[in-house]
């Protein structure tokens, strides 16, 4: 039986502020059958691609990559706000759809050539990704695919990672 995921995405206008139109993947992960289904439909991307880790900006990005990592058998690194994570790091700035912000990687947390998936729930403007993008680049990792629940289309993300191979689940 085939999901339709849409079903499960609420909507909720003038979120976090006046006009956004907030996507809410909260139902979705509620339903114990829809979450593994669309988490499913990632691991098959990545298991494509041969990810060896897998990398994720808070706090999203978490709940999308650490069910593909569990599944997959490979690592999952947290991309951290601003004074969340100890310990040596690297720092990318960028802007959002509403505001801005940095995100740090341990220097340690990707190792030169190794196949990294960047997961996230949602691509807006693709600042949050392109900024973790850049953080696994530093660190000499190969970015081989990009994976969300939902794009943005108005928003124009997808050109900052055209790059790079793409998954979304549904599109607005
Ligand atoms: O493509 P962009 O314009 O960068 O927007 C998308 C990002 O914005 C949201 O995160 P947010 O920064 O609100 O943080 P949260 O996950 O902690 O709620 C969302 O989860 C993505 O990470
Ligand atoms: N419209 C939106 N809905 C949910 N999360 C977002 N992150 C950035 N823009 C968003």
């Amino acid at each position: 039986m085939s999901i339709d995921f849409s079903k499960y995405i609420a909507s909720y206008p003038d979120f976090p502020e006046p006009g956004i139109l907030f996507r809410d993947i909260s139902p979705l992960l509620e339903n114990g059958e829809v979450y593994r289904a669309a988490t499913d439909k990632i691991v098959d991307f990545a298991r494509e691609r041969n990810v060896e880790m897998i990398v994720g900006p808070e706090a999203r990005g978490f709940i999308v990559g650490c069910p593909v990592a569990y599944k997959l058998g490979v690592g999952f690194s947290p991309a951290r706000k601003k004074n969340k994570l100890p310990g040596e790091t690297i720092e990318e700035s960028y802007g959002l759809e509403y505001g801005k912000s940095s995100l740090y990687l341990r220097t340690n947390a990707v190792k030169p050539g190794q196949r990294v998936l960047v997961t996230d729930d949602l691509l807006a403007t693709g600042g949050t990704i392109d900024a973790t993008i850049r953080l696994v680049e530093k660190l000499g990792g190969i970015v081989v695919g990009t994976a969300f629940l939902i794009e943005l289309s108005d928003l124009k993300g997808r050109e900052k990672v055209k790059d790079y191979d793409f998954f979304t689940l549904l599109k607005y």
